[in-house]
């Protein structure tokens, strides 16, 4: 999101031509501020060659309702219908809120009809379930949803009235277990770029029926987090830890985004070597 649109197109191309032969999926993410940016990087993914595309909502002006967020993606989608189209909802980033609601912030997230809300209701995370109500009507190539929020009954709403074949990335990766309870049947975030054999030993302990090995490899990846979280967990720390721990140089965050002193980073990947060499 802080690159400009050339610069997003550049990366896309890049990635989907090295990916070829080694990676399942190439999803490019497209959500930009403008609707036009956004359709444009959407024609840029078929160009090159993605497997799929995937939006947030824009987080500037955004929408009110789960309608004008469906038109809104519908829009986008309609750019590359050919493509499969995600759906990432990412509230705690986006700002996206449900602008009414009937019974007040209080019962968020269990009466996920915001239809029937009042107009003074700001402070509540506009569902995910909500959005992809009905919407393979409007969206003949919406393929699922790329999920970061901690609401897990939305989550479970949005996995009970999808479609067979469809994709539910989990997001919030020191909770992924409970996500693969619930239908989960993938995951995208930021820890898989250094934890990844970790992780696979959590999917097959799961696969396996085996939760006590499960349980013990996410309480792990949660004590590693609530570690880091005392020096401010954020993209630009993450993005340190990525070069520390793979030996890869993946340059500096952009601006605004300030990174972690130096000394600070290497106390974080020495603690993230001590508990995932031993486990
Ligand atoms: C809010 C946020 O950044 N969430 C991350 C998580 O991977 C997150 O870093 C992790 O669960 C630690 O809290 C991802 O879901 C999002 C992400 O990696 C991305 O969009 O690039």
């Amino acid at each position: 999101m802080s690159f400009s649109v050339e610069e997003r197109k550049s990366l896309a191309a890049e990635w989907c031509l090295r990916a070829k032969g080694k990676m399942d999926y190439v999803i490019v993410h497209v959500g930009c501020l403008s609707l036009k940016d956004s359709m444009e990087l959407a024609q840029h993914a078929v160009k090159v060659g993605a497997d799929g595309i995937a939006v947030v909502s824009p987080s500037f002006f955004k929408p009110k309702t789960a309608d004008a967020l469906r038109l809104y993606l519908q829009k986008v989608a309609s750019a590359a219908p050919t493509l499969p189209f995600y759906y990432y909802h990412i509230p705690t980033v986006t700002g996206v809120n449900c602008e009414s609601f009937s019974f007040g912030p209080l019962l968020h997230g269990y009466w996920p009809d915001t239809s029937k809300c009042p107009p003074d209701c700001r402070d509540v995370d506009m569902l995910a379930s909500d959005v992809c109500k009905g919407i393979k009507k409007l969206i003949p190539s919406f393929s699922g949803v790329k999920f970061t929020g901690t609401d897990l009954m939305d989550f479970g709403l949005c996995v009970k009235y999808s479609q067979a074949e469809q994709l539910l990335l989990y997001g919030i990766d020191e909770q992924l277990l409970t996500s693969l309870v619930l239908g989960a049947n993938g995951a995208v975030g930021s820890l898989y770029n250094y934890l990844g054999r970790h992780y696979n030993k959590l999917l097959v302990a799961f696969a396996e029926g085996d939760l006590d090995s499960a349980r013990a490899c996410q309480f792990n990846v949660q004590d590693f987090l609530a570690f880091a979280s005392q020096y401010g967990f954020d993209v630009a720390l993450n993005k340190q830890l990525m070069s520390n721990l793979s030996g890869l140089n993946l340059g500096p965050p952009r601006l605004p985004v300030i990174p972690c002193p130096p000394a600070t980073v290497a106390t974080i990947a020495e603690k993230c070597r001590q508990i995932f060499l031993q486990n």
